[in-house]
């Protein structure tokens, strides 16, 4: 099971979260990466943490001023990227371009949706993997799995129609080992979360109950 901590904007310190992920990473066949801000991957990545960027640009090197770069999040230690995060959507050639860029810089692409049908669409692209994610219940603390389980059933469904080998991760709510069990009964192969975790109290214990309790 993936788990991919989703740092977003919050002010929790993304170094002793990447810590604590390079610390439970692998326990109870849990892999634990985390996704910080493009300008924290380097001393992210240099924890030891498995380290995505939140977001490339659909570009390549050139004038492109204030751009994400998937040369450059690569060059510093990513491995992989969002792609059309819920809270930075790109149109359908944006996402296909950026897709295309992470492949160039050779980093592993996760692409959000909102819905099935949006996941079929993006399927099609040829990511790594997508991730159903329902808005409403981002950051809510009420998980994707118990408030609509059927969207991540027909998510799973409708990748698997347009292309097999991409896996399916959902998010929104997951806080939990019990939340984990779940997706996975659902058919997710992982998890997108960040508040759980980057508004806990302690970081580190969020993290350690979750793998501890899956
Ligand atoms: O957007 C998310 C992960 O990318 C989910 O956010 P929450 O875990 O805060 O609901």
């Amino acid at each position: 099971m993936f788990v991919l901590v989703n740092l977003k904007a919050y002010p929790a310190d993304p170094v002793s979260v990447a810590e604590a992920a390079a610390t439970v990473d692998g326990t109870a066949g849990v892999d634990v990466a985390v996704a910080p801000q493009a300008a924290d991957i380097a001393r992210v990545a240099q924890t030891g943490a498995e380290t995505w960027a939140q977001h490339v640009s659909p570009v390549s090197h050139g004038s492109h001023t204030g751009s994400t770069l998937a040369e450059s999040v690569a060059a510093n230690g990513a491995v992989g990227t969002l792609i059309n995060h819920s809270e930075r959507r790109l149109t359908l050639a944006d996402i296909d371009d950026s897709i295309a860029a992470a492949d160039r810089a050779g980093l592993e692409t996760v692409v959000c949706a909102n819905t099935p049908e949006q996941i079929a669409a993006v399927a099609a692209l040829g990511p790594d993997a997508v991730a159903v994610e329902p808005p409403e219940l981002i950051g809510t603390g009420t998980p994707v799995s118990q408030a609509d389980p059927e969207i991540v059933e027909d998510a799973v469904t409708a990748a698997e129609a347009v292309d097999p080998a991409v896996d399916v991760y959902c998010g929104a709510g997951i806080s939990t080992g019990e939340d984990l069990v779940a997706a996975e009964e659902l058919g997710a192969d992982g998890v997108l979360l960040a508040s759980g975790v980057a508004k806990a109290d302690d970081p580190q214990t969020a993290l350690e109950d979750l793998v501890g309790q899956y």
